[in-house]
């Protein structure tokens, strides 16, 4: 058995990142930007109108100075002169501020009769202008890799971006293995139970960027599972389900030998999720995960996130694990690193008395897993302990 570090460095040395493709920019939201992209466009192009009022020679902005009105500039429709001495450009937000002017004194503080302005209030400090790429430049970078935001997507729009390179989405085959799994909506059988894990790890992947194929359900004989694994053969990942402890109808070890695949390892130190195995089938990541169904899903959390994160050009982690007080005391802990369920209030953390990894209807309840190391001493309500959000 190795440990959780052991593991994961072993997983993340099977992946790397994928192709770069480019995609339309309405098609890159929620995509990894694989190569920084520059702007094509200053940004105001122009110096432009904070505010709706009018455009005159700052050195005249006084309290009752008056000017007369010589045009008007609204945005897309610039005015095209000059303002002199005396002289204002009626000006919208947004629109270009004309030569000669570099004050934008808002309709509010100002009073007018036909084509005169006096300036009725006292104008604030500001100049209302917003300065030629004052928000970026032409060549004004956005770094990669980064998930592009809603924010990401209006700033490359902005910037004239309308194809961008972003990392392929990461493909998994997903196979549930077991002679008692049935489908969502199917009839089972009275010794059958439905498939959850398939569907958990297909949210949790689709999730994080990549996209998830949920192969037939392989049965419990090898002739099954060799065909779920050679529907699978294309996969960037192959993420089996089941069958991977030491029961006679546990095949995934002995079939996935029988495929050719060279093993990374077999048995993690850790709880949930120890009969977890890996590897490498032609070009495929391999991974092997218990059949609990919360050891499915946690090792999901786990193993499965990072090694998805690393395949679209990210790291790995998407931060140190935060700390928070326990609710509860909690018993010492035993040789292997375990991921215990709990939820998370403004009390802290409540760590669950039943940690049964086949409890899916408790971990539905858990936005927390508790890190507790092996041999982790017992701890005391109000200790601050590490946890995973979920
Ligand atoms: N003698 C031992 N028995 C077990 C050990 C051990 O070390 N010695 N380890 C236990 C641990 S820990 C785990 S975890 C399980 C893992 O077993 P498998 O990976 O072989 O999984 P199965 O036996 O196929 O299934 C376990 C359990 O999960 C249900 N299952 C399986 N697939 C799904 C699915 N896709 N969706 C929902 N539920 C699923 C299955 O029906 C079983 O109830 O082994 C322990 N045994
Ligand atoms: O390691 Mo198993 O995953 O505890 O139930």
């Amino acid at each position: 058995m190795i440990s959780v570090s052991d593991a994961l460095d072993a997983l993340l040395a099977l992946v790397s990142p994928t192709a770069v493709e480019t995609v339309p920019l309405r098609a890159a939201a929620g995509r990894v930007l694989a190569a920084p992209v520059t702007a094509r466009r200053d940004q105001p192009p122009f110096a432009a109108s904070a505010m709706d009022g009018y455009a005159v020679k700052a050195a005249e902005v006084e309290r009752d100075a008056m000017f007369k009105i010589i045009g008007e500039s609204a945005a897309g429709h610039g005015f095209a002169g000059q303002v002199g001495a005396g002289q204002a450009v009626r000006i919208f937000t947004g629109a270009p501020v004309p030569k000669g002017a570099d004050f934008v004194v808002i309709q509010e503080d100002i009073s007018r009769t036909g084509s005169l302005i006096t300036i009725s209030d006292h104008p604030g400090p500001g100049r209302n202008i917003r300065a030629l790429g004052s928000d970026f430049c032409v060549g004004s970078s956005v770094s990669a890799p980064r998930i592009l935001s809603p924010a990401d997507i209006a700033l490359l729009a902005a910037m004239n971006i309308a194809d961008v390179p972003v990392r392929t989405k990461p493909t998994v085959a997903l196979i549930s293995t077991g002679d008692e799994l049935a489908l969502p909506g199917d009839m089972p059988g009275p010794d059958q139970i439905i498939a959850s894990n398939t569907f958990g790890l297909d949210a949790m992947i689709t999730a994080v960027g990549a996209t998830a194929r949920i192969l037939p359900i392989a049965r419990d004989t090898i002739g099954s599972l060799s065909m779920a694994l050679e529907l699978a053969n294309k996969a960037d990942l192959i993420v089996t389900i089941g069958g991977a402890s030491v029961g006679d109808h546990d095949l995934v070890e002995q079939v996935t030998e029988d495929v050719g695949m060279s093993r990374s390892f077999y048995k993690v130190a850790m709880r949930p999720g120890k009969p977890l195995m890996a590897g490498k089938i032609g070009p495929s990541a391999m991974v092997g995960l218990p059949g609990n169904p919360v050891s499915a899903m946690v090792c999901g959390h786990i193993f499965l996130l990072p090694m998805l994160r690393v395949m679209l050009g990210l790291s790995p982690e998407t931060q140190t694990p935060p700390l928070a007080p326990l609710a509860n005391d909690l018993p010492p802990n035993g040789p292997r690193t375990h991921y215990m369920r709990a939820r998370l209030d403004n009390h802290g953390l409540h760590v669950f008395d039943d940690q049964d990894s086949a409890r899916l209807a408790l971990f539905a309840e858990a936005n927390a897993l508790v890190i507790r190391p092996p041999h982790d001493t017992a701890r005391q309500k109000s200790e601050h302990l590490a946890y995973i959000a979920i």
